[in-house]
């Protein structure tokens, strides 16, 4: 009996000499390590800028702290260092040039690991599992394959547009309506006539639901992984985690099974099934074997919702807002579309190439109030490195800081300044604000970078370009009377959005009103063969 205090005491002897020495020694390495890196605001021991980071849009004070501390700089979270990029030929170096080391995400245990089970590829880290994911989105958005699906972007635009003379002023709504179908027919041919569709506010509470886990600091588990093995009688948060994750899951397999119904009565009947991404993916399952369950195989389609749906319709609100805060560029939008394709006809995916001003406006819209404004999801270091002098080590998050990149006034004079003749291609045009060359082949870095860049960057851009396309030829969408207008009032959060905000949208002319109810008949038509999810 008397050597067990004895040694409970000498255990604990053992662990307090373990703890101070392992302490000290953590923060030399810290030291040593927070020395070699890109230089940044001063860390306090353990704690990292934790105190000192902004709670809102902090890209804003990214962006500040760029031109201060340079376009390469650190924060620390914690003991953890976070390298923010500013600058697109740094990004472009790091994340593209060396993507092999770079391509990784940080690990977001709540979210990625309890609630996902690892199954979605937005999250994965860079091996094997996310590498199977994102051949197969590859494989089902090839050129081809997106040529396939233009016919329900063109068909949702011209129903988008006829929506939009009835009711203008929901134009929000109307744009989430259009992207939410869109994305809908893409990956499982069914259409969204509704909001109130169950199957979408199902996909808006599951995102709304992630998103509350990825908030700095909500779970413990996120500083000490171990916590995840902990029993869910001892972690009713855990429990309540893996609850949300099971229903998400079955939704994701319920949906795979609707566009496996449709595959097999077609068969019976003799007909065709709309092409989608989630019956490419099915078809291309039948001949060769893909090694992933149901359960995640379920996840690729929908990762669609979540990654697609509100990017595209935040974009389009801030098209909007450019409009009508720029209106020289609606006018010059007018004199193209008038000059190209008259008043008799919407404009269609053949005319893209003789409309230059309005496919500049689109990456326009994308460069100057980008949705996705750190970057997206942040890219991890899997392997130690060197930039010029500074030391990267292998797990450090890397944050593409898209805001100071698209507006850098090096890159783009007067960046604030909503200008799409930026992207035109005439020797005149190029030397409007012209500024350093832009490294990336987009001219901007919206969709990311490497391997990681958005898989779903060609069909966003078809969504909006047929989107603005056919509502500019439409309509004019101006400013309302004493309304004073703010570009900088956005959203919260990963993804930005303009706040609401209030504009005119009044139809150009009976002929152009005759056109979009005549083009309305035919978009049903070609929208017909989508089954609509009921409300
Ligand atoms: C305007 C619309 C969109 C914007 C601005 C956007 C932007 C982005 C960005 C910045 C990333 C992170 C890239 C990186 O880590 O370097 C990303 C990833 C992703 N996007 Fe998009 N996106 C849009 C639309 C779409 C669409 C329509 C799809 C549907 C196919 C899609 C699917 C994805 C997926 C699956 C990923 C994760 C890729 C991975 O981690 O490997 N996105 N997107």
């Amino acid at each position: 009996m008397a050597i067990i205090p004895n040694l409970t005491t000498f255990d604990l002897v053992k662990w307090i000499c373990l703890f101070l020495i392992i302490r000290p020694l953590t923060l030399i390495n810290n030291i040593w390590t927070w020395y070699r890196m890109p230089p940044g605001p001063t860390p306090i021991p353990f704690l990292g800028n934790k105190y000192q980071l902004s709670k809102s849009q902090p890209w804003l004070q990214f962006q500040r702290w760029s031109k201060i501390y340079g376009p390469i700089f650190t924060i620390w979270i914690g003991s953890k260092p976070t390298v923010v990029l500013s600058d697109p030929v740094i990004a472009v170096e790091l994340l593209e040039k060396r993507s092999q080391k770079y391509s990784s995400r940080p690990r977001m245990v709540a979210m990625g690991e309890i609630l996902w089970d690892n199954a979605s590829i937005l999250v994965q880290g860079y091996n094997k599992a996310w590498s199977i994911r994102r051949k197969l989105l590859h494989q089902a958005l090839t050129p081809r394959a997106l040529r396939l699906y233009k016919p329900v972007q063109s068909a949702e635009a011209s129903r988008l547009c006829f929506q939009l003379l009835e009711t203008p002023s929901n134009w929000e709504k109307l744009i989430e309506r259009f992207t939410s179908s869109v994305v809908f027919c893409v990956a499982y041919s069914h259409r969204i006539d509704s909001l109130n569709a169950e199957v979408i506010r199902q996909r808006f509470e599951f995102m709304q639901y992630s998103a509350s886990l990825n908030v700095p600091g909500k779970y413990l588990v996120e500083s000490f992984p171990v916590l995840k093995f902990l029993p869910d009688f001892l972690a009713p948060w855990k429990a309540d985690i893996k609850a949300h994750g099971r229903q998400e899951a079955a939704a994701n397999m319920k949906l795979v099974d609707v566009v496996r119904s449709d595959l097999a009565c077609a068969k019976e009947e003799g007909l065709q099934v709309p092409d989608s991404l989630c019956k490419l993916l099915l078809e291309l399952r039948e001949k060769e074997d893909i090694p992933l369950s149901d359960r995640d195989f379920s996840f690729i389609p929908a990762s669609l919702f979540g990654a697609g749906s509100d990017t595209t319709a935040s974009t389009l609100c801030s098209a909007f807002l450019a409009l009508v805060t720029h209106p020289s560029t609606l006018r010059a939008a007018h004199e193209e579309l008038d000059r190209v394709i008259g008043s008799d006809r919407t404009p269609t995916f053949d005319d893209e190439p003789h409309l230059p001003y309005i496919r500049a406006l689109v990456k326009e819209v994308l460069r100057w109030r980008p949705v996705a404004v750190l970057g997206g999801t942040p890219h991890a270091s899997t392997e130690d490195d060197w930039y010029e002098s500074y030391y990267i080590p292998s797990g450090t998050t890397i944050l593409g800081n898209t805001w100071a990149i698209n507006l850098n006034e090096e890159y783009y004079p007067s960046p604030h300044l909503f200008e799409p003749r930026r992207f035109l291609e005439t020797a005149e045009e190029k030397a409007v604000l012209k500024g350093k060359s832009h490294p990336a082949k987009a001219g901007h870095s919206s969709f990311g970078w490497g391997r990681r860049i958005c898989p779903g960057a060609d069909l966003a851009a078809n969504s909006l370009f047929i989107a603005l396309a056919k509502s500019l030829w439409a309509f004019d969408i101006v400013a309302k009377d004493r309304v004073v207008y703010d570009t900088f009032a956005y959203t919260e959060g990963f993804n930005i959005r303009p706040k609401k905000f209030e504009c005119v949208i009044s139809i150009r002319s009976e002929k152009h009103r005759g056109v979009l109810e005549k083009e309305n008949l035919d978009a049903e038509r070609v929208l017909e063969k989508f089954g609509a999810f009921k409300e």
